[in-house]
């Protein structure tokens, strides 16, 4: 089903709350995400993050016990409705997750494997989809000689930003980060911020992250989230200097967490 939205709003949610069984961990939120910007969530563990995020996709079908209601509206399309194609919603709203997670293939095969799969034959045009995807993650320069090394070869940073290139090869909108850079370490997690600010030029950037600095330093719009609810979303900047909520506050000022 088409919805209008804004030209600017990419994702729009209405009273969305995500249930697993009888338990709500997302409560009635009502978000507005621009096009080609960043936004961070954040919020102390256990509140809702990634469990938003993965409604985004419709990842959390995976979970049986789980439940979205509410509207979600991506690109103009209610992604909870009957006609929606998964598959391609999740083409066009790609997700890269905490810990990489390479296919146990060559670096090549693991951008080459689904858009072959999707029907791209031609080896040319594969060859170019690779270089050009893992030029968009940043990774060209340091694998374009070892394209046929194992994706395992490489390091922690590395693989995670083939796992983003994965992501860029099926041409998506909207990437979903959730806590990419978590497990890695300080140099690794600068090129990840280097990158996601270049990406936002050409997709729209939704990163779940426990990182204050990190939303502070790469995100336009932050969303502070507490207990499944969404306490307050605004500027980047208005969050981390003069946020409305008190709660906000003591969170960003590292009063709990
Ligand atoms: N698959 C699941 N089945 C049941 N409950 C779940 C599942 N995934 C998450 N939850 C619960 O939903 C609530 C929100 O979890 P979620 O992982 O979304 O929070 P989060 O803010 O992303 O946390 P963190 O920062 O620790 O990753 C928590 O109470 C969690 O225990």
């Amino acid at each position: 089903m088409s919805v209008l939205t804004t030209q600017d709003t990419i994702i729009q949610t209405r009273d969305v709350s995500v249930f697993y069984g009888e338990k709500r961990a997302v409560n009635n939120i009502n978000m507005d995400i621009e096009r080609n910007s960043v936004t961070a969530f954040i919020g102390p563990s256990g509140c809702g993050k990634s469990t938003l995020l993965r409604s985004l996709n419709r990842m959390n079908d995976l979970v049986p016990s789980c439940r979205v209601t509410g509207s979600i509206v991506v690109d103009g399309i209610d992604i909870n409705s009957e006609q929606v194609n998964i598959e391609g919603l999740r083409q066009v709203v790609g997700m890269v997750f905490q810990r990489a997670n390479p296919f146990f293939k060559s670096i090549f095969e693991n951008i080459a494997f689904a858009p072959r799969f999707h029907g791209m034959r031609d080896k040319r045009e594969l060859e170019e989809l690779v270089e050009t995807s893992l030029r968009k993650a940043a990774l060209w320069d340091e694998v374009k000689d070892r394209l046929k090394d194992s994706a395992l070869s490489l390091s922690g940073g590395q693989q995670q930003r083939l796992c983003i290139a994965r992501a860029i090869a099926m041409q998506p909108t909207i990437l979903l980060l959730d806590e990419p850079a978590s497990a890695l370490d300080p140099i690794s997690t600068m090129k990840i911020e280097e990158l996601v600010m270049q990406l936002k030029e050409e997709y729209t950037i939704v990163i779940v992250t426990h990182n204050l600095h990190q939303a502070a330093r790469i995100s336009e719009k932050t969303a502070f989230f507490l207990l499944g609810e969404l306490v307050e979303m605004n500027e980047t900047s208005k969050i981390f200097t003069s946020p409305e909520n008190e709660k906000t506050e003591a969170y960003i000022s590292g009063r709990f967490g």
